[in-house]
């Protein structure tokens, strides 16, 4: 992959499997981000394809994003709707509901009942992040990519957040996240990759 004519990556050929999480790692500017954004088909890839089901997801794009959920960097809330509202406009696209509401999944999220009405730019940013990743449950979505999901939570936030994709690997679900935070589960396997070599 290029950017600017500059080299970033190259020779990357990896699986994730059911019940596997590839954790993507490297140092600022490595290209992380843009990896996540070639995977999710947001960003063509300068050469070579990324495959769902054994298919090119550019062929299988309406499938494909039935079973992804995206939580980028940036977590993408939208700052003049409130919580509730931002995952009413989630549940209002293409997936296949959970039988979760958006109020139970913003409590699994520990965020406080009081903040579920007010616009989201009056929230922190652990706060918005929550919102953001609140989605994960709202979606029987497999693939879970995840840019950077624990940044601006607290302890208990990321601990949050471990749970969920422990609960997400163990139900045989796939993750490929962004992080440098050390991820381990009893039921799921990590597997690593750091761009920082190119
Ligand atoms: N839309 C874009 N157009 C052109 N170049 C871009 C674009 N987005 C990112 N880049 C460049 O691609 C390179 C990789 O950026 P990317 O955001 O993928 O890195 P990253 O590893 O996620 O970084 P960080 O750890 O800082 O979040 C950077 O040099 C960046 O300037």
């Amino acid at each position: 992959m290029e950017r600017n004519d500059e080299p970033l990556f190259s020779n990357l050929e990896l699986s994730v499997l059911p019940g596997q999480v590839l954790q993507i790692e490297g140092r600022n500017g490595s290209g992380k981000t843009t990896l996540l954004r070639i995977l999710c088909g947001l960003t063509l890839p300068t050469s070579g394809e990324v495959r769902w089901n054994k298919r090119n997801i550019r062929e299988t794009h309406a499938d494909f994003v039935t079973d992804l959920c995206y939580v980028g960097h940036v977590p993408g809330v939208k700052g003049d709707l409130s919580p509730l509202e931002n995952l009413e406009f989630f549940q209002a696209g293409r997936l296949r509901r959970t039988g979760m509401s958006a109020e139970q999944a913003l409590e699994r999220l520990g965020l406080p009942a009081e903040c579920e009405e007010v616009p989201c730019r009056r929230l922190s940013a652990g706060q918005q992040r929550r919102v953001a990743l609140a989605r994960l449950l709202l979606t029987e979505a497999r693939l879970w990519i995840l840019d950077e999901p624990f940044t601006a939570l607290d302890p208990q936030g990321r601990d949050m957040v471990e749970r969920l994709l422990a609960e997400h690997l163990a139900a045989d679900g796939l993750a490929v996240v962004t992080t440098h935070h050390v991820m381990a589960f009893e039921r799921g396997e990590v597997i690593k990759l750091d761009l920082s070599d190119g």
